[in-house]
């Protein structure tokens, strides 16, 4: 399985919010991870639509979108318009989420459900078969910057052993505190792609997802 790389543009330089975008992709990102918040189903406000539509000229990457907002199913279509190429939504936002991945799914764009950490694996066992991507958050969504919750890893394995299982191909994201210093345990456990806020864009944007690239080699 291909492992990739999802720089969440969350720590980046508001201010020079495109420029930061160019050369995450430019140094070989293959997804930006873009963290939609809206103060309500978690306490922090980070920005929309028109700042995805903004950036989406710059780059031809994958807008790896995660909806941290109630009922996203109502916003599924501006998101799809704005330049999405993934949208994740999460299980817990959602009244009718089966309804949600569907209207997803109908705008030609994949489809992930996100699990925050106290949520069990067994919210997902229905809808499993309808998704692209299953997001593990590995702390509490509103904020970047917090440290990994430990218990994840093993959360990565059993969500591997499920979907292979069962014969399914879906990729296994983690969200959260990921660094340099857990991602190979976190490749171990099973998951593909890692979003990483802090760890890219703390210092050299290009030195730090080289190191990243740099381990996704070892495992090629
Ligand atoms: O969804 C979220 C936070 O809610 C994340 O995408 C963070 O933005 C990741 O940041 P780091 O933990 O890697 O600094
Ligand atoms: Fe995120």
């Amino acid at each position: 399985m291909m492992l990739i790389l999802s720089p969440s543009i969350l720590s980046a330089d508001f201010a020079n919010l495109g420029q930061d975008v160019v050369r995450t992709a430019q140094a070989g990102a293959e997804y930006i991870h873009i963290d939609v918040m809206d103060g309500q189903f978690v306490p922090n406000i980070s920005f929309g639509m028109p700042v995805i539509q903004a950036i989406r000229p710059v780059t031809d990457k994958v807008f790896d979108v995660h909806l941290m907002i109630d009922e996203p199913v109502r916003f599924i279509k501006e998101f799809a318009d704005a330049g999405a190429d993934v949208i994740t939504v999460h299980a817990e936002a959602c009244k009718h989420l089966h309804r949600t991945i569907q209207v997803i799914k109908s705008y030609g764009i994949k489809a992930g459900v996100v699990l925050n950490p106290a949520t069990s694996l067994s919210a997902i066992e229905e809808i499993l078969p309808e998704v692209d991507m299953v997001l593990l958050m590995s702390v509490n969504p509103g904020f970047g910057g917090q440290k990994y919750i430990e218990t994840t890893t093993d959360k990565v394995r059993r969500l591997r052993r499920m979907i292979s299982d069962r014969n399914l191909d879906v990729d296994i994201e983690v969200d959260g505190g990921v660094t340099l210093d857990n991602v190979e345990m976190l490749i171990e456990a099973g998951a593909n792609i890692f979003v990483a806020g802090s760890a890219v864009y703390k210092g050299s944007v290009e030195d730090n997802v080289k190191g990243f690239l740099e381990v996704f080699k070892k495992y090629k």
